[in-house]
């Protein structure tokens, strides 16, 4: 087959195999229960009640006591705002803060509205350190309190610049950067603010390495860590054990507060486990890897990516579901990119639009194949759907596949007929070829209990918050992949299309390509503070499809060519308990 002038990905067989997921345990798992995994432990209604089902009683009942204990410190034993402000910032960062959704929204709400009074009050300018300011800013815009960038007008000199004494507050320009990323078009303090931070930040890093002297050595890993990636664009999960190593690190630890992101995390990870399992026994009767060995066989890796908008514990139903969907997402990806030859892939494509299931017989053996797979399993899904609420979502998961294959196939074509498309031509269909709008409509779909009709009908919108979500995943898997893709043979990415428009070096379109993730982060910021025709979770999964990304691509292809960049990342999430 391959040598019937087929392109190959020559992609790795999976790190993670099934004997290896299958043989793997951690002391958290429920012992009794595990006979019965595969009753109908996994559907909507069952899974969704709590995963705590997986864990032992006796791990279980000292995280509520460690709740409870952590809860009193937030809500009572804190007496100064900043200290309140730190704690919230570590449990998030740390993975535990959905277990203090309630309290943390009501102290940051009394704490705004603390501000406002203030403000309206035309007090003498309540000056604080910019520490305690920025660190309030990030979090309550984060929670959705539209505070003003005018907060930080008191750190500026008379010429409207930051004041040049705030180099030497580390700490406090540490959090006016991570700050700086909650900025929306025309924030022009924040922009600055940005900028200004980071030079003497670096400059910091630069003179630690020179000097070799670390005045304080956790200081400088964060200040590192963050000029990696801002804290908001991180995925929780995906960065929580670095937060707890970090904060186990420092001398002003809270030890009930680190045994709970202990605990927590390893309860977690013995869910995420008894998930994987489950896929993977799924996966493996499928043959599908057997079948199409051309693609990308990464089930650990796709569940990885599912981590990055559904953490908490309750979703592993949708955890599940949307792994499966990653994972044929993938495979059709790779069908189109490179197995497939353009006839195949017009048809394909024609019958996928008509769902035509009498029309499989046109079809190659492998797309016959994923094709009825696909539809098993967008039948699975819907009639777990109906059977919980009696909404029916087939229509609409055949559309966005039908969307899906259709902009896959305008690439293939570009591609054959070596066509260079303009970058507006390009962002246009590959904002719908990152698969971002199918991805976060069943995610909608198997989150939510009632579906509402109009918000269903608002994807079909082309709206903001899906469009930009995708720009950041589309940008930053072209950062990441497209190099290897250009090799192997794919359609002009966004970084070889603005190099045939612009002229510019590969090296300068790159940059471009990650200022347009900042500017399309700007339109995403917004979107979180003000769109009203979705629910806060689907402008929360939005945000973190397009973190994830950044997060999988951050030192290349960290999906396809090379998973071992996230091997640590899976073994500490998924197999190796703290
Ligand atoms: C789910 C995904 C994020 C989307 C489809 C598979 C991916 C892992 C990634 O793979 P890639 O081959 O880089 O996509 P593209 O560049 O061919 O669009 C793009
Ligand atoms: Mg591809
Ligand atoms: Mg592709
Ligand atoms: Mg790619």
């Amino acid at each position: 087959e391959v040598s019937r002038g087929r392109r190959s990905g020559n992609y790795e067989p999976p790190i993670w195999n099934f004997n290896y997921v299958q043989s793997s345990s951690s002391q958290y798992t429920a012992g009794r229960r595990s006979g019965n995994y595969e009753a109908n432990m996994w559907d909507f209604d069952y899974i969704q009640s709590s995963s705590s089902q997986f864990t032992e009683d006796r791990y279980l009942e000292r995280a509520s006591e460690l709740v409870v204990q952590v809860k009193k410190l937030l809500e009572e034993e804190l007496t100064e705002p900043i200290q309140q402000l730190e704690l919230i910032d570590d449990l998030q960062n740390m993975g535990v803060s959905y277990h203090f959704e309630d309290e943390i929204k009501q102290i940051l709400k009394s704490m705004y509205d603390d501000r406002v009074k203030k403000y309206n009050s035309k007090d003498s300018k309540n000056v604080r350190d910019l520490y305690s300011t920025a660190l309030e800013f990030r979090l309550s815009r984060q929670h959705g309190f539209t505070i003003s960038q005018e907060v930080f007008d008191c750190f500026k000199n008379n010429k409207g610049g930051f004041e040049a004494s705030l180099a030497e507050d580390t700490r406090g320009l540490l959090q006016l950067y991570e700050a700086s990323f909650m900025l929306m078009e025309g924030e022009e303090t924040l922009e600055q603010a940005k900028e200004f931070a980071t030079s003497f930040l670096l400059k910091k890093l630069e003179d630690d390495t020179k000097h070799g002297i670390l005045v304080d050595e956790n200081l400088s890993l964060s200040v590192f860590h963050a000029l990696e990636l801002p804290i908001h664009w991180r995925t929780q999960r995906h960065n929580a054990r670095w937060f707890i190593d970090a904060y186990e690190k420092r001398s002003n630890r809270n030890s009930v507060v680190l045994e709970l992101a202990k605990v927590d995390f390893n309860i977690v990870q013995a869910t995420y486990q008894q998930e994987i399992k489950h896929i993977s026994r799924w996966w493996e009767q499928t043959r599908l890897a057997e079948k199409l060995p051309f693609a990308r066989d990464r089930l650990v890796e796709n569940f990885l990516w599912t981590v990055g908008w559904l953490r908490e514990p309750q979703y592993g139903y949708a955890r599940i579901m949307c792994t499966k969907l990653f994972i044929f997402i993938t495979y059709v990806d790779d069908i189109f990119d490179v197995y497939g030859t353009l006839e195949e892939l017009q048809l394909f494509r024609d019958v996928i639009r008509r769902w035509d299931i009498e029309a499989m017989g046109q079809l190659p053996n492998y797309m016959q194949m994923c094709f009825l797979a696909i539809d098993n399993f967008i039948n699975e899904m819907a009639y777990d759907v109906l059977k919980e609420q009696e909404f029916v979502i087939i229509p609409h998961l055949r559309k966005m596949w039908a969307d899906l294959c259709t902009s896959y196939c305008q690439e293939a074509e570009w591609y054959y007929n070596k066509y260079m498309p303009t970058m507006d031509e390009y962002i246009n269909n590959a904002c719908i070829s990152i698969s971002t709008p199918l991805i976060l409509s069943n995610t909608y779909f198997v989150v939510t209990n009632p579906i509402e009709e109009e918000v269903v009908q608002n994807f079909y919108k082309n709206p903001d918050v899906v469009r930009y979500s995708a720009m950041i995943l589309r940008l930053a898997d072209d950062l990441g992949t497209s190099e290897f893709e250009a090799e192997r043979g794919d359609v002009p990415k966004a970084i070889e299309c603005y190099m045939n428009e612009s002229g510019a070096s590969r090296e300068e379109a790159r940059e471009h390509v990650k200022f347009m993730i900042w500017e399309a982060w700007k339109k995403i910021n917004k979107e979180l503070l003000s769109n009203a025709s979705f629910p806060q979770f689907f402008l929360r999964n939005a945000a973190d499809l397009g973190r994830a990304g950044q997060f999988m691509y951050q030192h290349g292809d960290g999906f396809g060519v090379n998973p071992h960049h996230h091997k640590e990342d899976v073994s500490t999430l998924f197999f190796e308990p703290l």
